[in-house]
């Protein structure tokens, strides 16, 4: 029989129950033993879910309350000192990393979360000292979670980031200069410690993730596969036999490394970003190893063509024979909402393409039994063949207009009408901006009170006019405040937006969207992405009306606010029948409009977001990378270049890691960047000198994912060391991202020191 198996589920829960336990115990309206309580309640729910789907190989250890790689930081005491230091609870002190400590006297920031791999997911950094040390906690998480499922009769895998994933995903921490691979003798012998616990426990079998071997790896990383290995190899029956996972790529490129996994149980790889590694992962099996053959989108919505997956699996079970083949996601299905289930406004037709976590791990199930006896699921499969039927044959995906006007695109619409200097002293001109200007990202707190107003003009509840009119009031609200602290460029808040996605493919043709797919994001907060099912297009305006009377109520500039087109691309669940580029040249197109519209009505900054830009770059280097860059990059100035040169265009970036990425925002164009950097070491700005770059720049100064309030003299400092890498007459003064998770009074706080600070400098540089 052939085994199915997960290799993770979402965490969330069917009414994001996950995020409200966790945001009720962080404003102390529930206690420590009513949140674990509401985890337990959680993970023994997806657990039944998948026992019930009939899954032979269910994981544990995949629940966490904020972040799994922030789970092995308490793991194995890689706590930094300055968390330990304040001798909080085991979870408080896990909170305190994952998103800062400001209460009773403790004033502790989050370490550093950045994207997990290509995804919209973030994962908090292991932050590693030049003297670290590793030790097992006690008590530790997955043999207490193994144990939990164990106790409800259900037999789990436990899944843990492998050591050298978890070293070389992770960086020194300030102060240190530690390469962290070189700390894995130090770490392994605390795995074997877990391994052997867990084993004591009754795991049979472990799943070790190690991602990073979809990357293109330093010689120092791909070496320390072997020692780590060898010595899991070296504990022989101490331990459970071990899956090796990878996901969202190919391994081909290192299968040098694959003979320190000689002594593992099976390698599972992702087949449905690439099916071609197939056949040359089976040629490297050891005699005995097992494929666990991801053929179930753990990053998408569509339903699994069964017939596709049938394909492969059965090239597999050919070489290998049905005891060394599982089937399986592809990856965690983290990356994927609750059930289908709680959708009840999609069209009808559309409601058959689509498949969420609970409907994959079914999929999963049922491919199992399918690929060695079809009949046993016959009515699965024939309804699975008519739901790829309806979605080839259905007329929602294709527009002639939409690839008539993609037709008539010419190389001059991705250029601006002059070079950078000529359009600065235009801007110049017609902004009368100072030194140092300052401003921020976009959105204003998204309080209660806004949400409560959408659900219920959702909801019919309240009518557009008195919704409008709501909007209107929060404009006004966040132009008042703007005044109030003194800012230079002021923006409208995005008080009408529930999310920078969301809200643009509520306004576009093409796209169907969903009521509680939720997907997380980072420790609480989730997104719903939108769904592109046929050709984009903009029917009308979609940001004018706010950012129009916005600008009309403004004394200083009011910035346009757009997402741009990648990443509208990238953080809603895209097509899989059509390119990634057409899909984002039609968003480019419709973007172009609302810019040239925003334009004709007195907005003369606009701002295009392009936080996702670099999270869609190809994993490795290669001509794969290169089409992307192109593609992206080209989309953007599609979106941008119509402008005058006396408009402003801005673009924002909310990551750090751009160094290897500098040329592809540095082609955009965009007259002035906004990066997020406030976490980062500021001699990651040194890209900018070496590279000449011309152009204005804000790296952030502010961690906006904290509640924590910085002093003034924090961003004082911050400003002080970018100029050591930026010229004066290029610096803007801004956040890191946009404001919408915090609080007005956190908000008031950072922005007044943060605008003092910008002024004693814009003095001191003024007389100089
Ligand atoms: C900049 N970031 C974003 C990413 N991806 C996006 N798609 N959007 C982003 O902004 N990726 C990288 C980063 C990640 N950062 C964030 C930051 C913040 C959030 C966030 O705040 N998410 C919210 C949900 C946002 C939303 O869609 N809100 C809706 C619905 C609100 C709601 O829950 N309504 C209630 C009813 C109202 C009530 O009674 O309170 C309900 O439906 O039950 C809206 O505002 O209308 C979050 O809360 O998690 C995400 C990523
Ligand atoms: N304009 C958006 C950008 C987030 S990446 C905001 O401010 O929330
Ligand atoms: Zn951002």
């Amino acid at each position: 029989m052939v085994k199915s198996s997960v290799l993770g589920f979402p965490r969330m829960g069917v009414l994001r129950d996950l995020k409200k336990a966790n945001e009720a115990y962080w404003a102390d309206k529930i206690t420590q033993e009513a949140l674990l309580a509401e985890g337990k309640r959680l993970r023994l729910a997806h657990w039944k879910i998948q026992q019930e789907a009939g899954v032979d190989i269910i994981p544990s250890n995949d629940f966490s309350f904020y972040d799994h790689v922030l789970d092995h930081i308490q793991l194995f005491n890689a706590v930094p000192a300055r968390y330990t230091a304040q001798k909080l609870s085991p979870l408080d002190e896990y909170f305190a990393m994952g998103r800062g400590h400001q209460k009773a006297g403790v004033d502790v920031p989050a370490l550093e979360m950045v994207k997990w791999f290509d995804s919209n997911y973030h994962y908090v950094k292991p932050t590693l000292q030049d003297n670290q040390t590793f030790t097992l906690a006690a008590d530790p998480k997955p043999v207490r979670e193994f144990l939990e499922a164990k106790e409800a009769g259900i037999a789990t895998r436990p899944v843990l980031v492998g050591p050298v994933s978890f070293l070389a995903l992770g960086k020194a921490d300030r102060g240190s200069t530690v390469d962290p691979i070189t700390l894995l003798d130090k770490l392994v012998p605390v795995y074997v410690e877990l391994l052997k616990a867990l084993k004591a426990a009754g795991a049979e079998s472990v799943q070790i993730d190690e991602p990073v071997l979809v990357f293109d790896l330093r010689p120092e990383v791909k070496a320390a596969f072997k020692p780590a290995y060898e010595a899991f190899a070296a504990a022989g029956d101490a331990i459970p036999s071990i899956v090796v996972a990878t996901y969202f790529g190919d391994i081909v490129h290192n299968f040098d490394v694959l003979p320190a996994f000689a002594n593992v149980r099976g390698i599972h790889v992702d087949l449905v970003r690439n099916p071609e590694q197939l056949e040359p992962v089976i040629a490297q099996l050891g005699p005995n190893q097992i494929l666990s053959a991801g053929v179930v989108d753990g990053r998408n919505i569509w339903k699994n063509n069964f017939a596709k997956s049938l394909g492969l699996l059965q090239t597999a079970i050919k070489a290998l024979g049905p005891e060394r083949v599982i089937v399986a996601t592809s990856s965690s299905l983290l990356h994927t909402p609750h059930t289908l289930a709680s959708e009840k406004k999609l069209p009808a037709d559309v409601y058959e393409w689509f498949s969420f976590a609970v409907e994959k791990v079914k999929e999963v199930s049922i491919l199992a039994k399918a690929v060695t006896d079809p009949e046993a699921v016959r009515a699965e499969l024939d309804a699975n063949a008519a739901a790829m039927k309806s979605r080839a044959d259905s007329t929602r995906t294709n527009d002639p207009k939409v690839k008539e006007r993609q037709e008539q695109v010419t190389e001059e619409m991705h250029h601006r009408k002059s070079p950078f200097e000529s359009r600065y002293a235009e801007q110049k001109k017609h902004l009368s901006l100072p030194l140092f200007p300052t401003t921020t990202i976009g959105s204003f707190p998204q309080t209660s009170e806004i949400r409560i107003q959408r659900n219920k003009f959702t909801k019919g509840e309240i009518t557009e006019q008195e919704y409008d009119d709501f909007i209107k009031k929060e404009i006004d609200l966040a132009v008042q405040i703007q005044d109030e602290l003194g800012l230079d460029v002021y923006v409208h808040g995005e008080p009408e937006r529930n999310d920078m996605v969301q809200y643009f493919g509520e306004r576009l043709q093409g796209y169907v969207f969903t009521t509680h797919a939720w997907v997380q994001s980072y420790g609480s907060r989730c997104v719903r992405p939108p769904i592109i099912v046929g050709d984009i297009s903009r029917p009308a305006p979609m940001t004018v009306k706010e950012s129009k009377y916005a600008a009309s109520i403004s004394k200083k500039p009011m910035k346009g606010m757009l997402t741009g087109p990648v990443t509208c691309l990238r953080w809603s669940f895209p097509r899989d029948d059509v390119h990634q580029s057409v899909q984002c040249q039609q968003l480019a197109l419709a973007l172009r409009d609302e810019v040239l519209d925003l334009e004709k009505n007195g907005i003369f900054v606009i701002q295009v977001d392009e936080p996702a830009l670099r999270e869609g770059l190809p994993l490795r280097k290669g001509a794969e990378r290169d089409a992307y860059l192109k593609w992206a990059v080209n989309s953007f100035k599609l979106a941008t270049a119509g402008v005058e040169d006396s408009t402003q265009i801005h673009s924002h970036f909310c990551y750090s890691e751009f160094q290897d990425f500098f040329h592809a925002i540095a082609a955009l164009d965009a007259d002035v960047l906004s990066i997020e950097n406030s976490k980062s070491d500021a001699k990651l700005l040194k890209v900018f000198i070496d590279e000449a770059y011309p152009r204005h720049i804000g790296p952030g100064v502010y961690d906006i994912h904290s509640p924590r309030v910085p002093p003034e003299a924090e961003f004082k400092q911050r400003i002080q060391e970018m100029l050591q890498f930026l010229r004066p007459e290029q610096l803007w003064i801004n956040p890191d991202c946009g404001l919408k998770t915090r609080k007005w009074d956190e908000v008031k706080g950072a922005l007044t020191h943060m605008v003092n600070a910008a002024k004693q400098f814009r003095e001191q540089y003024t007389k100089a």
